[in-house]
C-alpha cells in the first residue's frame, strides 16, 4: 500500500506534471514522487493568498491525515513550499464524477452507476458521521474516482465536527457548502444543523447524477437560495425520469426532506433498497472510464470550454445560463453570506424598482421555478414544505425580475455581483476536546462518544523546520496559479447594497476587483469550517482560551491572550509569512504552537495578511473598520469639544477671580496701613 510507505516532506522530491483540477481554494496536480517512484496528486494552496483561513486550512489538512477510510481521500503527508502548502495525496486518475459527466455523459449516468457511486459516496458518510463530522460539501465534484473503479470522497474543506462546542459550535450553525447542494437548514440557520445536512446534499447529487447537472444549477446562487427555501423539494419526476426506478425515486424523496429530522441517517439511508442496483468497481471502470481521454487532457479542454464562456459571454438569458454553468463547473463551494443581508437587499430593490420584494417573491416563487423540478406530475409534491403552485409563467417572470434587480452585472462579472454579501465569520476556534463531548446537547444527531471508534493515526512526517527551496521541478507559474480564479462576494450587486456609491467609488472598487480576481479565492467554501479531528486526541488538543477581544478582522480575532504573542509569532509577524507548517504534525505540540502562531499571524496580519481570496470581505471589512474609525473620531471631537468649553469657561471664572484681586499698588497701600 503506497500510504504505508513514508512520503517525503521535501517539495524537491516531487515532479509536478500537470494541472489537474482547481477549485475554490486550490490547484491540483498530477505529480510523481521520484524516490518512492509513486504517482500522487498534490493539492496546492496559497497561504499567502489563503491567509484569512489558515485555520481552516490546518483542519482540513487534518482530517486528511487523520480519517482511514476506503472511501474517503486521505493525505500521504503535507508541507510548505516557501508560501505554499502542499497537499500529497492518492491520485484519482479518473479524476470526479463530474469530470467524467462533463466530458462523456452530459446528460448523467444510468442508474446502476449512480447507485454504485452513491453506495460508495454513502459508506463514506457513515464512517465519518460515526467520527462526529459533517462533510458539509457532498456534490459530485468531490466524488473522485480512480481508474480501476475506486470511488473516494474528497475536499473536506468546509466539513465540521458535531462534536464542537462554543464558538466553533455556533460556526457550525454557519452558512456552509455550495448553493444548489445546500440543505435549506444551513441556509435558513436558524437552529443550526447536523449531519443530516449532508443528506441532503447526497439527494441533491444523486439528481446531479442522474441529469447531468443539480437542480437549479443554471440560477444565480441568490434564486437558488430562495428557490430552496421556498419550493418543494426538488426530486425525480415520474413522467421526466421515466427511465429511473421506483426504488431511485423514494430514495432521493426520502433524502430530499425539508425537515432535517425526517431525514434517514447515513447509516439507515445505505440500507435503503436502492442500493441492490450497486455493482462493483469492474463495473463502473468497465461504464464509465472506458474511453476517457487522460485527467490532464480532459481538465485543459474544460477549461479552454469555461474560457470560451467568458469570452463569448454578452447579455442575455443565454450567457447568464452559460455563466452560472461555470461556475456550476468551478464547483464553487466558497458562499458565505447572510440571510439577513439578502432580506435587506431585497427590501432596498423593492423601493428602488417597486418589483421586487423578497416576501412578494416568498409568496410567489413557489414550485414551478424550474422546468426540471416544478412538474406538477412529480410524485413527491405532497412531501414536507410544499407550497401550492402559481402559474409558473408569472412566477419565472418574478424571479426573473428578481434576478435582473439583483444581478445587473452578473452577465459580466457573475461574482463581483456577489460581493459583498458574504458574511465572514469570526467564530472559528481552535478545536473541542473529548469532554466537550459530554456538553453536546443535541443528543438526537450526536450519539455519545463512547460509541465511535477512535480515528486511526497516521504520521508519517516531521515538522520541517526550514524554509523550504521551491522545487526546481515546480512550473513557473505555479506561484500565479490561481490568476483567473473568482472571488467569493456578496449575492447582490453593489448598486443595490450601496446606493450612494459614487463613481470614484466604483472605480476604486473596480481596480480593487481587478487586483483580486488575481488571486485565488480562498473566501473558504465559504467557510472552511472542518471538523476537528482533534477532538478525539488527548487534552492536548483543546479548547482554547479566549483572550479579551480586542479587535476583529473579520473572522480573527486579535485578542488580548498573551499565549499568542512569542517570538516565533514576532517574527512571523515581521517577515509576513508562513513559512514552514507541518500540517501532518498536528499532534506535536510544537507544530500546535506553530500553526497557532499562524492563526496569530492571520489574525494579526492586518491589511498585509488579508489579502487575495478575502478581497471581497476585505473590501467589506476595511469599509466597517473605517466607518467605526470615523466614529471614533467623531466621538473624540465631540469629547474634546466639551473639554474645550469646560477649559474656556474655567477660564473666564478665574479670570473673574483675577479681576476682582486688588492690584498690586493697592495690595502694597492696604499692607502699609495694615503695619
Ligand atoms: N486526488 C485527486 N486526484 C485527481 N484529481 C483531483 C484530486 N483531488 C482533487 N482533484 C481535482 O481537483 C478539483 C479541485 O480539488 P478540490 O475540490 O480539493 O479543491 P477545492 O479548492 O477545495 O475545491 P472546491 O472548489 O470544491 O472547494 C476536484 O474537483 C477534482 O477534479
Amino acid at each position: 500500500m503506497a500510504h504505508a510507505r513514508r512520503f517525503p516532506t521535501d517539495p524537491k522530491e516531487y515532479k509536478l506534471c500537470e494541472e489537474v483540477g482547481d477549485g475554490v481554494s486550490a490547484t491540483v496536480y498530477k505529480a510523481l514522487c521520484i524516490p518512492l517512484n509513486t504517482e500522487v496528486a498534490i493539492k496546492v494552496l496559497d497561504l499567502e493568498k489563503c491567509s484569512n483561513d489558515l485555520d481552516g486550512i490546518r483542519r482540513e489538512v487534518q482530517t486528511m491525515s487523520l480519517i482511514d477510510h476506503p472511501n474517503l481521500l486521505r493525505a500521504y503527508c503535507s508541507f510548505t513550499n516557501d508560501h505554499q502548502l502542499w497537499v500529497v495525496m492518492p491520485y484519482m486518475a479518473a479524476g470526479s464524477a463530474l469530470h467524467i459527466m462533463k466530458t462523456s455523459f452530459p446528460d448523467g449516468f444510468e442508474e446502476p452507476v449512480i447507485a454504485t457511486l452513491l453506495r460508495e459516496v454513502l459508506k463514506a458518510l457513515v464512517y465519518l458521521h460515526s467520527q462526529g463530522h459533517i462533510h458539509r460539501d457532498v456534490k459530485a465534484g468531490n466524488i473522485l474516482i480512480d481508474t480501476n473503479g475506486a470511488v473516494k470522497l474528497g475536499d473536506f474543506g468546509v466539513s465540521a465536527c458535531m462534536f464542537d462546542t462554543g464558538n466553533r459550535q455556533r460556526a457550525r450553525n454557519t452558512f456552509v457548502g455550495t448553493p444548489c447542494w445546500m440543505a435549506p437548514e444551513v441556509m435558513q440557520q436558524l437552529h443550526g444543523y447536523d449531519y443530516k445536512a449532508d443528506i441532503w446534499s447526497f439527494g441533491i447529487t444523486a439528481l446531479e447524477l442522474a441529469h447531468g447537472h443539480a437542480p437549479f444549477s443554471k440560477y444565480p446562487p441568490m434564486k437558488v437560495l430562495l428557490m430552496t427555501l421556498q419550493n418543494a423539494p426538488p426530486g425525480l419526476d415520474y413522467e421526466r425520469d421515466k427511465r429511473f426506478s421506483k426504488s431511485f425515486k423514494d430514495l432521493v424523496a426520502t433524502c430530499l426532506v425539508k425537515d432535517p429530522r425526517k431525514r434517514p441517517s447515513s447509516e439507515k439511508l445505505l440500507k435503503h433498497s436502492f442500493f441492490k442496483h450497486a455493482r462493483t468497481a469492474e463495473f463502473l471502470a468497465r461504464s464509465i472510464l472506458d474511453g476517457l481521454t487522460p485527467l490532464g487532457e480532459r481538465f485543459r479542454a474544460l477549461k479552454a470550454k469555461e474560457a470560451d464562456l467568458l469570452l463569448n459571454n454578452k447579455l442575455g438569458s443565454e450567457s447568464k445560463e452559460q455563466l452560472s454553468q461555470k461556475e456550476y463547473i468551478r464547483g464553487i463551494s466558497g458562499w458565505n453570506f447572510n440571510l439577513e443581508d439578502l432580506k435587506n437587499a431585497a427590501a432596498l430593490i423593492d423601493s428602488t424598482n417597486g418589483t421586487c420584494h423578497l416576501d412578494g417573491v416568498n409568496s410567489k416563487v413557489k414550485d414551478g421555478i424550474q422546468e426540471d423540478y416544478n412538474e406538477p406530475k412529480n410524485i413527491y409534491q405532497g412531501r414536507a414544505n410544499h407550497v401550492a403552485s402559481a402559474r409558473p409563467e408569472d412566477e419565472i417572470q418574478e424571479v426573473d425580475d428578481l434576478d435582473c434587480a439583483l444581478a445587473s452585472s452578473f452577465p459580466s462579472r457573475p461574482l463581483e455581483a456577489l460581493k459583498s454579501c458574504f458574511d465572514v465569520s469570526g467564530d472559528d476556534d481552535p478545536c473541542a476536546t473529548a469532554t466537550d463531548l459530554r456538553e453536546q446537547p443535541n443528543t438526537e444527531s450526536v450519539s455519545p462518544i463512547q460509541q465511535f471508534p477512535q480515528i486511526e493515526h497516521h504520521k508519517s512526517a516531521s515538522c520541517n523546520g526550514e524554509n523550504l527551496e521551491r522545487s526546481a521541478s515546480v512550473p513557473s507559474n505555479l506561484v500565479h496559479s490561481g490568476s483567473h480564479k473568482f472571488l467569493s462576494g456578496s449575492l447582490i450587486p453593489e448598486h443595490v447594497l450601496s446606493p450612494y456609491r459614487n463613481a470614484a467609488n466604483d472605480s476604486a472598487r473596480n481596480e480593487c476587483h481587478q487586483k483580486s480576481t488575481c488571486n485565488r479565492n480562498r473566501s473558504g467554501p465559504l467557510f472552511r469550517q472542518m471538523k476537528d479531528s482533534r477532538a478525539h486526541l488527548p487534552v492536548e488538543s483543546e479548547e482554547q482560551p479566549e483572550g479579551k477581544v480586542i479587535q476583529r478582522r473579520g473572522r480573527f480575532q486579535v485578542t488580548s491572550d498573551s499565549s499568542f504573542i512569542s517570538k516565533q509569532q514576532q517574527v512571523l509577524k515581521s517577515t509576513n509569512r508562513i513559512n514552514t507548517i507541518n500540517f501532518q504534525s498536528i499532534n506535536n505540540s510544537s507544530n500546535a504552537t506553530i500553526l497557532d502562531t499562524a492563526k496569530y499571524h492571520a489574525k494579526d496580519g492586518g491589511d498585509a495578511s488579508i489579502t487575495g481570496s478575502s478581497q471581497s470581505s476585505g473590501v467589506n471589512f476595511r469599509e466597517k473598520e473605517l466607518q467605526s474609525y470615523i466614529t471614533n473620531l467623531q466621538q473624540s471631537v465631540s469629547e474634546l469639544a466639551e473639554e474645550v468649553k469646560k477649559l474656556k469657561l474655567k477660564n473666564s471664572q478665574l479670570e473673574v477671580q483675577i479681576n476682582a484681586l486688588p492690584k498690586k499698588d493697592e495690595w502694597l497701600r492696604r499692607e502699609d496701613t495694615r503695619q
